[in-house]
């Protein structure tokens, strides 16, 4: 078989945390594999200095994942045709609301035979209502088999390789596996299943609830309460899939892009941090973003919109009150004291 060529489009958090996976991976495995791994960057200067040049130099990623040395094979590259143009493998890895705009200009630009994996959590939303994932969308846009990897995976956590586990998701075996090769590690075990739109589903609908998690934190009660939006989370997220992808299974929920995401979102994820932060202080979403991420983006407010709107136009938002509140609260149309009452009656307790 030829050494498949890897290119990675995106270079935030998560992006970088996995460059430092597959820089690695390559090398080890270089009878599967070619040794270098271009990674596109959305070029930005950092104190009068490109941040492309500071990877490529200082091999660190001082913006999006400081602290943390990526291997000397990966190299970031600000031009998005130059990054891909040899790549066998296209990981996707950045916020979901930029995936359109890359993949109108990678269209008929890639090699062919490439396929795509994407580790975006988010979807597409239609004016219908329709949700489309995004592994959907890549591989649609630029007509290649595209998969999806998602699990409990805070980037910085992995970066410092500390023991999790993920999920990919993959219609065909033959690509699971070797989509496996290049992303195990030791201390990333991922596992493959064939429900690829199950998988992207939890990971996209997770940051909803994980803003819910941080409004009981912001709220001042303890796990208790937080296990409620948890497991009340769990139940909306699996309805509101069922909804979407009639031949979903509920077995998926159990993989790690299942509820162990979940769980790892409601207690260390960004978008808890934004919950407890929108009822601590009367600024807006995008202020607040501003202030404490860097750079880095809040997936859980834009999903909870797309989701909401949708929820509207079917005329369900009562079957999704815990959805419906934490969208009204982040848009400010909801008082966050009335959350506790949506939990309390909430239609699981019917
Ligand atoms: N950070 C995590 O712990 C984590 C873990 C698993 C999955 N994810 C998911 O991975 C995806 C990417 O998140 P991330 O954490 O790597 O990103 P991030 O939030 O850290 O960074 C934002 C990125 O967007 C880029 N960007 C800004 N404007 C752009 C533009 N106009 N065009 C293209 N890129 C632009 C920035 O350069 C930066 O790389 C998201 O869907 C997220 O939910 C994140
Ligand atoms: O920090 P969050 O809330 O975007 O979550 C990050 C990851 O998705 C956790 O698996």
């Amino acid at each position: 078989m030829e050494r498949k060529t890897v290119s990675i489009v995106g270079s935030g958090n998560w992006g970088s945390a996995i460059a430092k996976i597959l820089g690695k991976n390559v090398v080890e495995r270089k009878e599967k594999f070619n040794p270098e791994v271009k990674m596109y960057m959305y070029e930005e200067m950092i104190d009068g200095r490109k941040l492309t040049e500071i990877v490529n130099t200082e091999h660190e990623n001082i913006k999006y994942l400081p602290g943390i040395k990526l291997p000397e094979n990966v190299v970031a590259v600000p031009d998005l045709l130059e990054a891909t143009r040899e790549a066998d493998i296209l990981v996707f890895v950045l916020p979901h609301q930029y995936v359109h705009k890359i993949c109108s200009t990678l269209k008929n630009n890639i090699k062919q035979g490439t396929v795509a994996v994407s580790l975006i959590k988010g979807f597409s939303i239609h004016e219908d209502g329709v949700i489309i994932p995004m592994s959907k969308v890549i591989g649609e846009d630029l007509g290649i088999p595209c998969a999806a990897l998602s699990g409990a995976n805070l980037a910085t956590e992995v970066a410092q390789e500390q023991f999790c586990e993920s999920t990919i998701g993959c219609e065909d075996d033959q690509m699971g596996q070797l989509l496996k090769e290049l992303f195990e590690t030791p201390y990333f075990r991922v596992a493959v299943v064939s429900d690829r739109q199950t998988v992207e589903a939890c990971g996209a609908l997770k940051n909803i609830v994980g803003i819910g998690a941080g409004i009981v934190d912001g709220l001042g009660f303890g796990d208790n309460t937080k296990a409620a939006v948890i497991r009340l989370g769990l139940m909306e997220m699996i309805k509101a899939t069922e909804m979407f992808i009639p031949e979903m299974k509920v077995t998926t929920f159990f993989e790690s892009c299942g509820i162990a995401d979940l769980v790892t979102t409601c207690h260390g994820g960004r978008n808890r941090l934004l919950g407890e932060s929108v009822i601590k202080s009367d600024k807006t979403i995008k202020q607040l973003e501003k202030e404490l991420m860097k750079g880095q983006s809040f997936q859980g407010p834009l999903i909870a919109r797309e989701i909401y709107t949708m929820l509207e136009k079917k005329n369900m938002t009562d079957k999704f009150p815990l959805f419906t509140a934490i969208h009204k609260i982040c848009i400010r149309e909801m008082d966050p004291k009335e959350f506790i009452s949506c939990l309390r009656n909430h239609p699981e307790h019917l």
